[in-house]
């Protein structure tokens, strides 16, 4: 059972209180939750192309985790998926891709029910990279790849050379080309995650779900990930990346969606997402945003929250 009470699962000062609700694309006025602030900017309504969940809730153990969150991540762009720790951004993700179905509400994608697709048909839509996802298989890094290729061809049937050039160029995009011929089992961090997003390339989907994909990653891979995933964008992918570093998502994402206690607290463009007074409160930090100097898009820069005079 899914105790859909607020008292039992929401922190009490998480993102902008009630009064601020704007309802904007995908968030349905009715399925908007109190304190959800959406910016006018987006409003309008769901875009036939790209991801649409409405109202998704999920719960567990007599917990809500997810509680009517209304996400749209339009096609062609990167949306960053943002919240803090445990407030259910891999619970969400896992939800879209059908792994862990909502209890309620709907996902729709390029206007089909995503949850309605068979497990092949949605194999071949979307691919979802795993936080920390793990493979002990003993299997080389371009067989680990190759098995993204599995949802487009026949059951029976082995990769065919176009299977692996497919495969050869995700290795090479996703920057792990020198890896190919290593055992998975042997890989660093760093690397594991490169494999990750290149069986996802490998995949070739129309929707890419990312969780935390820059993990493990040093400061060149981290943006050279988000450079795949714009490139991906660019070419009519639709891409929701749950990210922690906002200013990742600052530099990177042309729209994000912050949660809170399963609950979207604002979205938006990142510009207008990414400010003070929304992320300040949403992440309990002090938090001011100066312009990057080379790109002039907001550099975000933190300090603990300042505790209240006694
Ligand atoms: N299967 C489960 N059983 C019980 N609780 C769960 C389960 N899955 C998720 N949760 C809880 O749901 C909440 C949201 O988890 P989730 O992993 O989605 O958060 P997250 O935003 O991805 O967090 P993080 O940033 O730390 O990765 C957490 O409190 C987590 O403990």
């Amino acid at each position: 059972m899914t105790d859909r009470s607020p008292s039992g699962t929401r922190r009490a000062s998480a993102g902008a209180g009630p009064g601020t609700e704007i309802p904007g694309p995908g968030i349905s006025p009715a399925g908007a939750s109190p304190g959800v602030r959406t910016l006018p900017e987006s409003r309008g309504d769901r875009q036939a192309a790209g991801l649409a969940a409405e109202r998704v809730s999920w719960g567990t153990d007599g917990r809500l985790i997810l509680d009517g969150v209304d996400l749209a991540a339009p096609a062609a762009a990167v949306t960053g998926l943002l919240g803090p720790n445990g407030s259910g951004k891999s619970t969400l993700l896992r939800a879209i891709a059908g792994i862990r179905p909502p209890d309620d509400g709907g996902v729709v994608f390029d206007g089909d029910d995503l949850l309605r697709l068979g497990r092949r048909a949605r194999a071949r839509t979307l691919a979802l990279v795993e936080q920390d996802a793990g493979t002990d298989l003993p299997i080389t890094v371009h067989d680990a790849v190759l098995l993204g290729r599995i949802p487009h061809r026949s059951l029976l049937a082995g990769p065919s050379d176009a299977d692996r050039e497919t495969a050869d160029r995700a290795l090479e995009r996703a920057g792990a080309a020198d890896l190919a011929e290593r055992d998975v089992a042997t890989l660093s961090g760093g690397e594991r995650q490169r494999v990750h997003l290149a069986r996802a390339l490998a995949q070739t989907p129309r929707l890419l779900l990312l969780d935390e994909p820059t993990n493990h990653l040093d400061i060149a891979a981290q943006l050279h990930t988000m450079r795949v995933l714009r490139g991906l964008a660019e070419s009519g992918v639709t891409v929701l990346a749950a990210l922690h570093d906002l200013n990742l998502a600052a530099a990177s994402c042309d729209q994000v969606v912050l949660i809170a206690d399963g609950r979207v607290v604002a979205a938006g463009p990142t510009s207008q997402v990414l400010v003070p007074d929304i992320i300040g409160p949403a992440y309990g930090v002090a938090c001011d945003v100066l312009p990057h100097p080379r790109t002039g898009r907001p550099v975000l820069a933190f300090a603990p929250a300042q505790e209240p005079a006694h």
